[in-house]
């Protein structure tokens, strides 16, 4: 665990996530849906830090423009947790190192969230239970579930049944982020998404993947996207994750996905990170070398 000893920090990561294959296979009656999709984590995100309050404060530095502070899953992550504890309620500083896009299908506020709750439940010994927190962070985000255990999974429900998938081949992945901020909602109400995808078995999933149901609507509103999309595939298949508008190709080397990345125009903003099945915040938390 990264503590820095001069005034208890805690330091944890908060890992981008790609959606291998997103597939959607029902809408239920409260308008969300059914999905199965492959979550694998990467070894790229954002960072936070932590250290407990005299009092019941909340602070975080620096905020994130255009997310009030109320807003921010950060604090709502913390919130949630302060009303968990028995007896006077606790307080911390937050500090937060914001890599990923935002909505950029990395899962970058559920990834915020999750560390939240996991590293103020440890700092205010409230003793939850994974499961406790992941249903917690379920009423933040259908992704907080997967960043609280931490492990690669096909998932199932709207994100948040979970079946650990620990033996993914662990690539290198180049992702490209076209820089247009995708609506999650708006794409999920489009009357041309594809609802009604064949439910498969984990075994068909990890041995034939599949597609991302949401990149057909996703290329059609935001032709930025689609144009991304196409300037990777003459390089290495490519696909996006989540609702996007991040994308990514998976390479058998750090030096392969490097080589392709310094090909790309200028312009395009991409990173290059390694696929992993333990997400870093539980590296770190709870398996440290
Ligand atoms: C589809 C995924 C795949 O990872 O995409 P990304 O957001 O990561 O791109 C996620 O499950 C998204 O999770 P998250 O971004 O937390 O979505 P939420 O805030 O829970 O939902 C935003 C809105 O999308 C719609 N929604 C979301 C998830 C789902 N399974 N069905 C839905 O219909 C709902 O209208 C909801 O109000
Ligand atoms: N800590 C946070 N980091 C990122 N986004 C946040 C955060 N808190 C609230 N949000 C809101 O959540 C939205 C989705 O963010 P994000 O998780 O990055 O997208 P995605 O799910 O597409 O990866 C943002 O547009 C922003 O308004």
């Amino acid at each position: 665990m990264t503590e820095r000893n001069d005034d208890k920090w805690l330091t944890l990561p908060a890992p981008a996530k790609l959606n291998l294959f997103l597939h959607i296979t029902g809408r239920r009656a409260d308008g969300y849906h059914n999905l199965q999709t492959l979550f694998q984590f990467l070894d790229y995100g954002d960072e936070l830090s932590f250290r407990v309050r005299d009092d019941s404060e909340l602070t975080l530095s620096p905020a994130i423009d255009d997310v009030p502070f109320e807003d921010n899953l950060i604090i709502k992550a913390a919130r949630l947790l302060q009303s968990r504890a028995t007896g006077k309620t606790p307080g911390a500083d937050i500090q937060l190192k914001k890599i990923l896009p935002m909505g950029g299908g990395l899962g970058g506020g559920s990834s915020d969230a999750a560390t939240t709750l996991l590293a103020l439940n440890h700092l205010w010994q409230l003793n939850l239970s994974l499961d406790e927190l992941a249903d917690m962070g379920l009423a933040l985000g259908a992704d907080v579930p997967v960043f609280i255990r931490g492990e690669a999974a096909f998932a199932e429900g709207v994100g948040e049944v979970l079946t650990p998938v620990p033996e993914l081949d662990e690539p290198w992945f180049l992702v490209v982020c076209p820089q247009v901020h995708v609506n999650t909602a708006k794409i999920f109400s489009h009357e041309g998404l594809t609802r009604d995808t064949e439910v498969i078995n984990i075994r068909t999933a990890l041995r034939q993947g599949g597609r991302n149901d949401c990149q057909q609507v996703v290329t059609m509103l935001y032709p930025e996207i689609g144009k991304a999309l196409n300037l990777l595939n003459k390089f290495s298949f490519a696909k996006m994750t989540g609702t996007g508008a991040c994308i990514f190709s998976s390479f058998g080397s750090e030096t392969e996905a490097r080589q392709v990345s310094d090909q790309l125009p200028a312009e395009y903003v991409a990173f290059v990170a390694k696929g992993t099945n333990l997400s870093t915040t539980h590296k770190v938390l709870f398996r440290p070398s």
